[in-house]
C-alpha cells in the first residue's frame, strides 16, 4: 500500500480523477468525497495524510461557506490535520482566512501538476513531521460521529480540555464511545514523546500493578479503564498516588452508579472534567447515521458493494434500543454487509431478533409488526438463507435446533 494517503473533498469528478492521477504519479493514494457527509465517513474508517479540500464544493456556492464548516469541523476533530484548501483565482482573500483557520497550505485552481504534486508532496512530510512529534504511527481514525447536541458538547469538550493537563472521566454504558472519547483526548494532547500508560482495573487488580502503571506514566498520562470496579480497600492508596501524571478514567454505568461505586477523595481526583455519553437510543437520529456509516464502512473494508438500508430496517434501526450501544449497533451492521443477499440491508439481515428472546421484551424487528408475524419473517430469513440447514439457522437465530423446530411448527414452516 503506498504510504501517503490523500483525501480530496470536492464534488466535481473530474477534478478528482484528474488529481489522482497527478498523485498517483507522485506515489500517492488519493481518495474522492464529493460532500461533507461522504468525507467523515471515510475519515472514520481510517487516517489521511492530507486532506485536500475544495472549499467551494457545493456547486454554486461560491462564498466557501460550506467548506468553511468542514474546515473548523476538521481542525476541531484533530488539531494535527494537515489541510491543504483548494480556491480559485479569485480566492486569495479565502484562502488568507483558511489559514488562519489552521488550513496548512491553499492551493489555486485551476492548478498546473507540479503545483498541486509539490503541495500534496509537502503536507504529507508535515504529516509525519507532526505525527512523528507525537510519537504516532498508526492510521487508525478517531472520530466521534453523531448529530445528536449531546454529542456535539462531548466533541466540544474534547477540543477545550484535550490540550489541558486536566484529569477526564469519561462514562456511560459498555460500547457508547468511552475509549473513543479518551483516545481524542489523548491525541489532542501535545506531550511528544511522554509515556501514555493504561490500565484495566476490572483484571483482578492488585497493588503491585497499580505501582507498576503510576511508576510508568509519571510526567505523561495514566488511562484508567473500568475504574468503577476498583476494590475498595485500593481506592484511597489510588487517591493518594495519582498527581504527577495527567489522568484520564472510565467507568462503565450513570453518573450514579459511578458515584456510588468510588470513594468521594478518587472521584475527587478523577472528574474535574466529567464527560457522560448518553444511551445510543436516546440519541435522536444517530443510530440511523451510525449505521449509514458503518454499512459504507464494512462494504469497503470487505470489498463488497455498498447497500443502501431498506426503509423497514432503517425504521427498526431508529426505534430498536440497542442494548449494546454503538457497539452492538456495528456489530449488527457489519453481520448484515456480510450477509445480505438482496440490493438493499433488509430488516431480517440486522439480527435483531435474538434479543427478542434474550431480552424478553420485543425490540424494534418486531416492534412496528405483530411479534409473531416478525419471528415468522425472521425464523424464514434465516432458513432461505442457510437453505434450510437447521443447525446453522438456529444458530443465527440464538436458538437450539429444537427450539426452532417447535417455532418452525407453530408458524406451519
Ligand atoms: N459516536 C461514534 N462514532 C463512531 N464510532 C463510534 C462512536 N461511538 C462508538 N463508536 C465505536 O463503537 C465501538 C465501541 O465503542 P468504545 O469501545 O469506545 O465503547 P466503550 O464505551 O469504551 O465500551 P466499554 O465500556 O465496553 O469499554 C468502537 O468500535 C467505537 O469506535
Amino acid at each position: 500500500m503506498p504510504s501517503v494517503q490523500i483525501l480530496f473533498v470536492d464534488d466535481d469528478r473530474d477534478i478528482v480523477a484528474a488529481a489522482r492521477m497527478v498523485a498517483r504519479r507522485s506515489g500517492m493514494e488519493l481518495v474522492g468525497a464529493s460532500d461533507p457527509a461522504a468525507a467523515w465517513s471515510l475519515l472514520a474508517e481510517r487516517r489521511y495524510d492530507v486532506i485536500l479540500l475544495d472549499l467551494n464544493f457545493a456547486r454554486g456556492h461560491t462564498s466557501g461557506e460550506e467548506g468553511f464548516r468542514m474546515l473548523a469541523d476538521l481542525m476541531a476533530n484533530d488539531p494535527q490535520a494537515v489541510v491543504i484548501v483548494a480556491t480559485g483565482h479569485s480566492g486569495i482573500n479565502v484562502a488568507v482566512e483558511a489559514m488562519r483557520m489552521g488550513a496548512s497550505d491553499f492551493v489555486i485552481k485551476p492548478w498546473s501538476n507540479d503545483a498541486l504534486a509539490e503541495r500534496l508532496k509537502r503536507g504529507a512530510a508535515l504529516a509525519h513531521a507532526r505525527r512523528a512529534a507525537m510519537g504516532e504511527g498508526g492510521d487508525e481514525p478517531a472520530i466521534l460521529l453523531g448529530d445528536d447536541p449531546a454529542i456535539e458538547r462531548v466533541r466540544r469538550t474534547i477540543v477545550r480540555v484535550g490540550a489541558t493537563s486536566a484529569p477526564v472521566l469519561a462514562l456511560g454504558p459498555a460500547g457508547s464511545g468511552k475509549s473513543l472519547v479518551i483516545d481524542l483526548l489523548r491525541r489532542q494532547c501535545a506531550g511528544a514523546g511522554e509515556p501514555c500508560v493504561e490500565i484495566g482495573m476490572h483484571d483482578a487488580i492488585d497493588m503491585g500493578k497499580i505501582e507498576e502503571a503510576l511508576a510508568g506514566s509519571q510526567g505523561g498520562t495514566l488511562i484508567l479503564d473500568h475504574v468503577e470496579t476498583t476494590p475498595h480497600r485500593l481506592q484511597p492508596h489510588l487517591a493518594a498516588r495519582l498527581s504527577g501524571r495527567r489522568i484520564l478514567a472510565m467507568a462503565r454505568g450513570d453518573r450514579q452508579s459511578v458515584r456510588a461505586a468510588l470513594d468521594a477523595d478518587l472521584l475527587m481526583q478523577l472528574n474535574t472534567i466529567e464527560i457522560e455519553l448518553p444511551r445510543l437510543s436516546t440519541r435522536v437520529g444517530d443510530a440511523l447515521l451510525l449505521a449509514r456509516h458503518f454499512a459504507d464502512l464494512f462494504a469497503r473494508r470487505h470489498g463488497l458493494i455498498a447497500r443502501t438500508l431498506s426503509d423497514e430496517a432503517a425504521r427498526a434501526i431508529v426505534a430498536d434500543d440497542w442494548p449494546d450501544d454503538v457497539r452492538g449497533l456495528r456489530q449488527a451492521i457489519e453481520r448484515a454487509v456480510l450477509l445480505a443477499e438482496g440490493g438493499e440491508i433488509e430488516i431480517a439481515d440486522l439480527g435483531l431478533d435474538a434479543a427478542i428472546q434474550s431480552e424478553g421484551r420485543p425490540r424494534a424487528a418486531a416492534a412496528d409488526l405483530n411479534l409473531d408475524r416478525a419471528e415468522k419473517h425472521l425464523i424464514e430469513a434465516a432458513l432461505d438463507r442457510h437453505r434450510f440447514n437447521i443447525s446453522r439457522a438456529a444458530d443465527e437465530l440464538g436458538l437450539t435446533r429444537a427450539a426452532l423446530y417447535r417455532r418452525m411448527a407453530k408458524h406451519g414452516l
